[in-house]
């Protein structure tokens, strides 16, 4: 078979090692993988703290030690998902498969013609960004949770006191 080329979206807020996991998984059928960075414009929030930038670095520094070649497309929310798949498809290189574990992505991508595959969730329980984002605001251990790449990356953004400072004025409704 020729090449294959896979795309993964998720805001990655921040980018932890149940990702890390589905890179492996997915690695296993590709050769090059587009990761998606939705929500590209959303910064500084409690839900989504760091930046396009930020998390691109994150996804970088994690995947160097992949025998894959990767690309991160920064890609911005639109008010209109039935024209999302066409918004992904302008700004990423050409792909095969998309994947994702997330219903709406999946049912966007299928009904636009898309080969979609999924994966299982790796130990769900502590790999999921929102649990992260509550271990970081109460000082709580993150580190083990995410590729070591990643701490460095949230100390050099300053990304723990940026996330409880903007936390401490989202709950105080703004
Ligand atoms: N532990 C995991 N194992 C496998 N896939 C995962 C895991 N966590 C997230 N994913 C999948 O990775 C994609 C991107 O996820 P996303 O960036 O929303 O992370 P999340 O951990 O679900 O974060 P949040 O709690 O912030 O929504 C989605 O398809 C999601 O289902
Ligand atoms: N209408 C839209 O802009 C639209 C539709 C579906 C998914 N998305 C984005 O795709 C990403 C999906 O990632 P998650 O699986 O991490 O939720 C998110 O950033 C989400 O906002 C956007």
């Amino acid at each position: 078979m020729g090449m294959t080329r896979g795309f993964y979206i998720g805001r990655f807020q921040p980018f932890h090692n149940g990702h890390y996991n589905m890179v492996e998984r997915i690695a296993e059928d590709v050769d090059e993988l587009v990761l998606g960075i939705g929500s590209a414009g959303d910064s500084h929030s409690t839900r989504n703290p760091f930046t396009a930038g930020e998390r691109i670095m994150m996804i970088t520094k994690s995947l160097v030690e992949f025998d894959l070649v990767t690309y991160a497309v920064p890609i911005e929310d639109l008010e209109r998902n039935s024209v999302w798949v066409s918004h992904v498809q302008s700004m990423s290189p050409d792909f095969d498969i998309a994947y994702s574990n997330n219903p709406l992505v999946i049912q966007l991508f299928r009904e636009a013609g898309v080969d979609v595959r999924q994966s299982p969730m790796f130990n769900r329980d502590v790999l999921e960004g929102t649990e992260l984002r509550e271990r970081m605001i109460a000082d709580e251990n993150w580190e083990r949770l995410v590729p070591d790449p990643v701490v460095d990356v949230v100390e050099e953004a300053n990304g723990i006191e940026r996330l409880q400072m903007v936390n401490d004025s989202d709950s105080n409704g703004q």
